[in-house]
């Protein structure tokens, strides 16, 4: 990069030279302006995925920055710029204050509130005859060295300053640590903060960041276009034209931006030549829906992919071009490059693609559907797969889980609708008395036993968790000592998932106390908590989809309690995979997983934050019986390197198996704690799960 600034620095010093026409400058000029715009925008937009229209916000002030500055206070042009930057990123600091800590805004409400900022930005200088107006103001050329060359030469130069400030940031980001978590946000926020990303200064200092290069690229934009008017820099064309550039390019990517620079400078000028100036916005609008349409991803993912391809048809659209004499350079340079673009987007649909192996020979269709829809089967839809399942897969089942299944089935039946019945009936009726013995065998830890091995690593004490009017934990207290698996099951809507989400930190206590390992953690924010030794899965595998498997784990290893560096994550990374047994598809994206492998991948992200407690919420939701064998191995094996696990889960038989002690939520309470056999035997349990008149 520094090989390319220097170069593009030395070409222009020399242009008349070399026989680059003056005017090629200019066009540069400009393609280095939005180059630092759109890098800029992209570090929060992109990489973490928080879509923003504000931008012109930041080149608005930058650009009034040096218009009142060297206007009206004589202060010198070069200094002028860092206080546009710095000025840009106060700005983004409150924005991001606003939109992160005070509102924790995402999606289309997080693009609602940077919309409005650049149109009351607008209206405070409209209103304020000390910036000027609504007037507009004039900006005189400053006095520059001459050894600079002429004023475009200065401009220039400030421009390529600051274009290559953006990407050389934009580049020291993207394969960084920072990069990462950035990334982590980007592809399920509530999984990288539980992970140990900090991800509220992440955002910040992406936000940050931009505002700052977008305040510096404003104050020199200012000068280039020498009259800095509230419709020029607060309007919607600065937004409209970073984002086009950045999704052609690619978001995900430093590289993006600049490609997508380059594109849509050279287009827009093309169309200015041809008298379609007028057009520009239409222009701009259409070749957005027809990229989000055809390439979402933007177009460095597709040219990496086809780099031969696409270089092949720019260069025979462009010699072509050239030798006919007809075209001039710029168009044959703007045909040459829609070419390529449109050879390596294209080539994805025409070309064969290498046939993607499949993970799991046992792949069934509908649980594809359903993993692909991101969406785990709801109770009903267990009920319903729990009968149809009777008929297919019960004959697959090894002998053991046939005996348990087919009385659970065949009770469930008449409990219509009730899909937790087909299990709970097995775990009470048939395999509580079935118990005993095997399970002594598996180091059964009572809580006495467990509490006379030290002290408890969760302790919850009276702990309260009201939503509105919603009471979901009403005084729960609850204690996990080293060694357990502490299995806590209850009705839907009995509170587990919130008991879980308050252990982790995700959601603070209405009333009362939670600690891990003696220390209280309200107040810490989720990926501190993650430092203190928990570890969660979630029912709804969120896995980060923009990286591989072996990447999803290593960001664990990364930000875990004992932290790495990328190519040490990586490779311990690959150690947890092997406990899972996903180390053979490490190089995969979760996107090509079925559900079991997506929850084993959860697993294996988990316990690469190398917790002392693992919280696995509804981790066997889902899965055929052969795949719940293969789970509860897994689990077992986790639990056997030391980690206490706290499992959530429906499956009564599997609990009453895997468990050392069992504790039973019913609306917000604890109803039962102790020992799985007497557990699932109290009448108090059986009528909270079947109803008064079964029990
Ligand atoms: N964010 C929330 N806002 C409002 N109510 C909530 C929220 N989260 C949970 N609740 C309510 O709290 C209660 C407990 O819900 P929770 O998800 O913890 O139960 P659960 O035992 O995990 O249920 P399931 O077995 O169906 O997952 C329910 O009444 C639920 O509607």
């Amino acid at each position: 990069m520094a090989a390319v600034t220097a170069l593009l620095a030395v070409l222009a010093h020399f242009h008349s030279s070399v026989g680059i026409a003056p005017y090629s400058i200019v066009l540069t000029t400009t393609v280095l302006f939005w180059i630092a715009q759109a890098t800029s925008w992209n570090l929060l937009s992109g990489y973490a995925g928080y879509f923003s229209f504000g931008q012109g916000a930041y080149v608005g002030v930058g650009a009034y920055s040096m218009a009142v500055l060297t206007g009206r206070h004589d202060v010198g042009f070069l200094w002028s710029i860092p206080i546009g930057g710095l000025l840009g990123g106060v700005l983004a600091l409150a924005v991001g204050a606003v939109a992160f800590r005070l509102g924790s805004l995402r999606g289309e409400i997080f693009a609602l509130l940077t919309l409005a900022v650049p149109f009351l930005l607008a209206t405070f200088a409209r209103i304020n005859m000390d910036i000027d107006g609504g007037q507009g103001t004039v900006i005189a050329l400053p006095a520059y060295p001459q050894w600079v060359g002429d004023a475009q030469h200065m401009l220039f130069y400030l421009s390529l300053a600051v274009a290559a400030l953006a990407v050389a940031v934009a580049l020291a980001v993207h394969g960084s640590r920072y990069g990462h978590g950035l990334a982590a946000v980007h592809d399920a926020e509530d999984a990288a903060e539980v992970l140990g990303v900090p991800t509220f200064r992440y955002k910040m200092v992406a936000i940050v960041l931009g505002g700052v290069l977008g305040g510096m690229g404003g104050a020199v934009f200012a000068m280039q276009i020498g009259f800095v008017a509230v419709e020029s820099v607060f309007g919607l064309t600065i937004p409209l034209f970073v984002i086009v550039i950045s999704v052609l390019g690619g978001r995900r990517h430093w590289l993006g931006p600049v490609i997508g620079a380059v594109l849509v400078v050279v287009l827009q000028d093309r169309l200015s030549a041809g008298g379609l100036e007028s057009l520009e916005n239409i222009v701009m609008g259409a070749l957005l829906v027809g990229l989000v349409i055809v390439a979402p991803d933007g177009l460095y993912g597709r040219l990496r992919a086809r780099p031969w391809l696409a270089l092949g048809a720019f260069a025979v659209v462009l010699i072509g071009m050239s030798l006919t004499g007809y075209w001039a350079e710029l168009d044959a340079l703007l045909y040459a490059m829609f070419a390529a673009a449109i050879v390596a987007t294209l080539a994805d649909r025409f070309l064969a693609q290498p046939t993607p192996k499949s993970p799991d020979a046992t792949f069934s269709p509908t649980r594809v559907a359903a993993d692909r829809s991101g969406r785990t089967p709801q109770p009903a839809a267990r009920a319903a797969g729990a009968a149809d399942a009777g008929a297919t897969e019960v004959a697959q089942l090894p002998l053991l889980h046939a005996a348990e299944a087919l009385p659970g089935l065949a009770e469930a039946a008449p409990q219509a609708g009730e899909a937790r019945a087909a299990e709970a009936v097995v775990g009470l009726g048939e395999a509580a008395p079935q118990a005993g013995e095997a399970r002594a065998a598996e180091a059964v830890v009572g809580l006495g036993e467990a509490a006379a091995r030290g002290r408890a690593l969760v302790s919850c004490v009276g702990v309260t968790r009201d939503f509105g009017g919603v009471r979901a934990l009403d005084g729960v207290s609850l204690q996990v000592f080293p060694a357990e698996i502490v299995g806590l099951v209850g009705p839907n809507g009995s509170g587990k998932t919130t008991l879980v989400n308050l252990l982790c930190g995700a959601l603070q206590p209405t009333r009362g106390t939670v600690a891990i390992g003696g220390r209280p953690i309200g107040g810490l924010a989720p990926h501190r908590v993650a430092h203190t030794g928990v570890a969660r899965t979630y029912q709804i595998p969120r896995p980060f989809e923009s990286m591989t498997v072996r990447d999803n784990v290593a960001m664990a290893v990364m930000f875990g309690r004992t932290g790495a560096s990328l190519s040490q994550a990586r490779s311990k990374a690959q150690q947890h995979l092997a406990t899972v047994h996903l180390g053979h598809l490490a190089d995969v994206r979760p996107g090509s997983l079925n559900l079991h492998q997506r929850q084993l991948l959860e697993m294996a992200r988990a316990i690469a934050a190398e917790p002392v407690v693992l919280l696995l919420d509804e981790a066997l939701a889902g899965l055929n019986p052969a795949e719940i064998d293969d789970a509860v191995a897994v689990i077992r094996r986790i639990h056997a390197t030391g980690i206490s696990i706290v499992v959530v889960e429906h499956l009564l038989r599997v609990l009453n198996q895997l468990s050392t002690r069992i504790v039973v939520l019913d609306r917000g309470a604890v109803i039962a704690d102790g020992d799985p056999a007497q557990v699932l035997s109290d009448p108090a349990v059986v009528r909270a799960y079947l109803g008064r008149q079964r029990a």
